[in-house]
């Protein structure tokens, strides 16, 4: 589903925070949004789910109007996405139920996703007795498996450790190459968005704009990101963190901007 901003713009009270965002977003194509924290980039990702109107301007999915919020346009945020009341596969199959598909098919197609992203013979564990990492696999199986066009991920990996956010990485690029949705990711960790993304686009402060937009697409890519090096300075030049901290600043947020 092809998702395009026409002059977006949204203000909270006397408090702009995006002023006249036009970008396309095309079908399959994963677009990182970087930018120092409160720039809007997760209220980008509301307008686009239907969550927030913007002030002006609008944002179409396959040039219709978004007007509200659409089972295929999916947003999933970085904690406390599951109901710790149910079950690993009650979670993943709710999101099926609430389309309407009977209880046992949807507890069977849960099974099948908690597999396909390793979770087998953790169906029947709450969220507490899992990790982190595998609360993070759960929700991903229930984002895909309603089959979601759009799919809008507000920094998904952001609470897990390196080691665990790279296998989830792995994870996501792979339900990605099979369902091609369009994806929208917000990430503080600019190695995540050199990694998944096709396009980088680095946001300024507040109200957001587009500072520049980096084309990554069709470019073979793998954890050893040394042949960014020189796109990983730029970006993170533009966000105003210089070369001598980056070893302490691959996740942004961290270097407190
Ligand atoms: N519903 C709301 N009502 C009022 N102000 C809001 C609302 N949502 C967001 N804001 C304000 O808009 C600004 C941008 O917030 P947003 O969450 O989009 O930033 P962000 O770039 O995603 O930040 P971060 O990277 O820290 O998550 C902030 O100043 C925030 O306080």
């Amino acid at each position: 589903m092809k998702l395009s901003f026409k002059h977006t713009a949204k203000s909270f009270g006397g408090l702009q925070v995006i002023e006249d965002f036009s970008r396309d977003f095309e079908e399959g194509e994963l677009v990182a949004l970087v930018g120092p924290s409160g720039c809007g980039k997760s209220t980008l990702l509301h307008i686009a789910a239907g969550l927030e109107k913007p002030s002006a301007g609008s944002v179409l999915a396959d040039g219709k109007a978004v007007a509200g919020p659409h089972p295929e346009r999916m947003l999933m945020f970085q904690e406390n996405a599951l109901y710790p009341w149910l079950t690993l596969a009650q979670n993943v199959a709710m999101a099926l139920e609430l389309q309407k598909v009977d209880k046992l098919q949807a507890r069977k197609q849960a099974v099948e996703w908690l597999a396909k992203v390793k979770l087998k013979g953790f169906e029947d564990y709450y969220p507490h007795q899992v990790s982190g990492g595998m609360r993070q696999r759960a929700a991903l199986a229930r984002a895909f498996i309603s089959h979601p066009k759009v799919l809008l991920l507000d920094e998904p990996f952001g609470a897990l450790d390196a080691l665990t956010r790279m296998t989830l990485q792995d994870a996501l690029r792979e339900l990605i190459r099979e369902a091609r949705p369009t994806v929208l990711l917000v990430t503080h960790d600019v190695d995540e968005a050199l990694f998944l993304a096709d396009r980088i686009l680095v946001f300024s402060a507040r109200p957001a704009t587009v500072l520049q937009e980096f084309n990554l697409a069709h470019l073979e890519k793998t954890h050893d990101l040394s042949d960014f090096a020189e796109v990983r300075r730029e970006i993170l030049g533009l966000l105003g963190i210089h070369a001598e901290h980056e070893d302490n600043i691959a996740i942004i947020e961290g270097a407190g901007i």
